[in-house]
């Protein structure tokens, strides 16, 4: 039997770590940069396709499935894994960021929050307990705490509020998780952009002993610089030998700048989005597929890379796709957007292997 749930460090240079998460479905090399699965689908994409570009794990959205197809359906229906035809390690969030941001008629109590969901209405309510129950009920590997994430800016003490009550929530999310060998459930440490805050609620988290711990609440609107205060401030009240992941994060200087920091793990919805709008990272910066320039424009993304996506294709052709509105155009773009990304944390865990990642993080462009 793989390992339960173990996380080893094998090298650090300065504040950035690269480590390994063992699971019982597979490995999670970190730093790590997870593709965001929201209805149980990478958009645009073949699971085959999501693995061969370098993914050890994705994330799974709670809000969305338990709305649709429903929690009990993929349970039922044998777990997220096998719906999706995704083996490996999967991350499920707690919902509450979504309810929160996509939700109609919302009510947040000390019980939960209730709320009609923004396909049809229909009234939900989503307690610690619940989310917990619909995370098992997906059959998630590493489950999120349901909290309260403050969109900023904030009073300090509606700020306060929410990182007292999302305290309260980790306690009943860590006994409605119970024990779990070869899952894992993760804290959420939230505060805004209160350095206090921050570094009660991480130290209460760490009094409860959790498996792995997120920073949430950040990149909804604050800069960069206050993201990057906040891991700062954050990241040396956390256990050196957990996990670390920074919620919903981000763009690639985003990320080299938060690895510098101490964070282990990623989402983002930005190489995924941005491929269904026509954008394309490359080593040499981002280009706009929709652009007139290159609708002659005969060389492909990236001569050098890896990825057919980036190598076999003309921008001519991309710069077509995208605007006749062809789906191959955003197939083509997500891949290659998600292919850059898994390039970059390969280049990070390496640069840090080699003791070498304060140097050579500027080389590693946006
Ligand atoms: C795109 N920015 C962004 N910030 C996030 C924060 C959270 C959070 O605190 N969840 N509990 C979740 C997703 C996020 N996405």
């Amino acid at each position: 039997m793989a390992e339960n749930f173990s996380f080893k460090l094998t090298a650090t240079d300065g504040r950035a770590r690269r480590g390994l998460v063992s699971m019982p479905r597979g490995e999670i090399r970190t730093p790590a940069f997870m593709p965001v699965g929201t209805g149980g689908t990478v958009k645009a994409m073949y699971m085959d396709q999501v693995r061969g570009v370098g993914a050890d794990i994705i994330l799974g959205n709670t809000y969305h499935l338990m709305l649709r197809p429903g929690a009990e359906r993929v349970a039922r229906l044998g777990g997220l894994h096998d719906f999706a035809r995704w083996p490996y390690p999967i991350l499920t969030d707690s919902g509450g960021f979504q309810v929160m941001s996509l939700s109609k008629l919302r009510k947040l109590t000390e019980q939960g929050v209730t709320f009609r969901s923004h396909i049809d209405g229909a009234p939900y309510e989503m307690s610690p307990e619940r989310s917990i129950e619909i995370q098992g009920l997906l059959d998630s590997d590493i489950q999120m705490q349901l909290d309260e994430c403050t969109a900023l800016p904030a009073k300090p003490n509606e700020i306060e509020r929410a990182m007292e009550l999302s305290l309260r929530w980790a306690e009943r999310c860590k006994t409605a998780f119970g024990d779990q060998p070869g899952k894992a459930m993760f804290g959420i440490v939230q505060g805004g952009d209160s350095a206090a805050l921050r570094v009660r609620s991480a130290q209460a988290l760490k009094a409860m002993d959790l498996k792995g711990y997120a920073v949430g609440g950040l990149a909804v609107g604050e800069p960069q610089s206050v993201m990057l205060e906040m891991l700062d401030i954050t990241c040396p009240e956390l256990p050196a030998d957990k996990p670390r992941y920074l919620m919903g994060v981000g763009t690639p200087d985003d990320i080299l700048k938060s690895v510098a920091r101490g964070i282990d793990m990623f989402d983002c919805v930005m190489p995924t989005r941005a491929g269904r709008h026509g954008l394309a990272y490359t080593r040499r910066g981002k280009v706009n597929l929709r652009n007139a320039r290159h609708a002659d424009d005969p060389r492909p993304l990236d001569e050098e890379s890896d990825c057919p996506a980036a190598r076999d294709y003309s921008r001519a052709y991309l710069h077509h796709l995208v605007r006749s509105q062809e789906g191959l155009g955003a197939m083509l773009l997500t891949w290659n957007n998600l292919s850059y990304y898994q390039k970059l944390m390969q280049d990070i865990r390496a640069a840090i292997e080699a003791q070498a990642f304060e140097a050579r993080a500027a080389e590693i462009t946006e």
